[in-house]
């Protein structure tokens, strides 16, 4: 059955290595008339690398499993199962690793209404209000076509700021006030500020929990929220029926930083800038741990060095007889922007390490590394194999005496 409708190959054929999503069969099948049957995805064969986007095929297929999937099958099918639709996907990962790129290019691969596009800081600037987010998905014709309505997605980045845990920041605002006691007049008018900002927040929160449930008999409505602060995220908003599909957006690994890489430098390749002596391979292999965002910014920061060379080489104010075809983004300059730009990850392990927390200090590193860890290991497999061997022996004394 499930093979009718494609997906089990799109399973099979969606490895990291391969920079496309494949669709065996892409139309809705339908039980009745034909009128009903319309196509989900807009391609057969969705070329992500094409799309801007390195690396991300598992998650992407992971996207459609969870969250697309099911709306392939015939409403009246699914209605008679009482199968409810996901409502709400989580992308959530390290900074810069593609989860906004990823949610805003779903609308290329649907063959439906646009996504929209928000962010949770949007709603509490009050610059939009969570019913503008639903009014589409709640307009007619749509409300009344009910299953048959196309999908509306919307894009909630950042969403975080709207789930932090309730404790946190109430507990801030305590301590703030508790504090000290000079300008202690001004410093509780902040926290009673503070506080009404955390209670107009988690109005618009409750505002948005309780239209994703209300969203119930439309089913046509799909949430994609992303952050990369998923630890602080409250569980009322992971609960079942609410954000219940999470994918983890991680660090890519070196085929996939060597599709990014070919993504951020295909117009330079284009336009023969790129020096002959760069091996796309070589630098995907020394980009261990960079996000997406970070590639990027490696390769912005190779083609200003390969920029500033010509600068120096030229008079300053002779910039005009430049000429574009001596521009070229050699290997030494993409090894000197690598070694300028430190990947976040690796910089959070360094900030750590002055406090002692990865390394410790001088006095803890020794017996850290040498003592500490491995004999205590030895001592405890030593001790077990002594309690072991004393037990057999035992038993056997035992045996032996009850033979008697
Ligand atoms: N997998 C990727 N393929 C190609 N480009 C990428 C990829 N990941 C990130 N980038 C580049 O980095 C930019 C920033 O990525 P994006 O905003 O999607 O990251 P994010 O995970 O949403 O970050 P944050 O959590 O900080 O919002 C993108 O516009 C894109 O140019």
């Amino acid at each position: 059955m499930a093979c009718r409708f494609g997906f089990s190959s799109l399973f099979h054929q969606v490895k990291r290595n391969r920079p496309f999503l494949a669709f065996d069969r892409i139309k809705r099948w339908s039980s009745s008339s034909s009128s009903s049957s319309s196509t989900v995805f807009r391609q057969r064969i969705f070329d992500l690398e094409k799309h801007g986007i390195g690396g991300l095929s598992v998650e992407f297929a992971d996207l459609f499993r969870s969250a697309f999937a099911t709306r392939l099958f015939p409403p009246d099918m699914t209605d008679k199962l009482g199968f409810k639709h996901v409502k709400g996907v989580l992308l959530h990962g390290p900074p810069g690793t593609g989860k906004t790129l990823m949610a805003s290019q779903v609308g290329k691969i649907l063959d439906g209404i646009e996504p929209k596009f928000f962010n949770a800081y949007d709603l509490l600037e009050e610059s939009v209000t969570v019913i503008d987010l639903f009014k589409d998905a709640e307009l007619k014709p749509w409300s009344s076509k009910k299953d048959d309505s196309q999908l509306h997605v919307i894009i909630l980045d950042e969403i975080d700021a709207l789930y932090k845990q309730r404790g946190l920041t109430e507990q801030i605002a305590s301590r703030i006030k508790q504090s000290g006691d000079d300008d202690s007049k001004f410093r509780e008018q902040i926290c009673d500020g503070h506080v009404l900002c955390v209670r107009f927040k988690r109005t618009v929160s409750r505002q948005l929990l309780e239209k994703m449930d209300a969203v119930k008999p439309l089913n046509n409505i799909l949430i994609i929220g992303t952050t990369n602060r998923k630890d602080l995220i409250d569980l009322e908003l992971l609960r079942p029926g609410r954000f219940d599909v999470q994918i983890e957006i991680s660090l890519p690994d070196e085929n996939s930083r060597l599709q990014i890489l070919r993504i951020h430098t295909k117009n330079l390749k284009r336009n023969s800038f790129l020096g002959r002596d760069v091996s796309l391979s070589e630098l995907a292999a020394r980009t261990q741990n960079y996000s997406g965002a970070e590639l990027e910014a490696v390769v912005n920061s190779a083609v200003s060095c390969a920029l500033n060379k010509l600068i120096s080489l030229h008079d300053v104010e002779d910039t005009e007889r430049l000429q574009e075809n001596s521009v070229k983004v050699t290997r030494n300059d993409f090894l000197n922007a690598i070694r300028k730009i430190v990947p976040a990850s690796v910089d959070v392990v360094e900030s750590l390490r002055p406090n002692g927390m990865v390394q410790g200090s001088d006095q803890y590193q020794e017996p850290l590394h040498a003592e500490a860890i491995y004999p205590r290991k030895k001592k405890k497999n030593f001790t077990r194999s002594w309690i072991f061997l004393l037990r057999f022996v035992s038993e056997k004394v035992v045996i032996e005496v009850l033979q008697l």
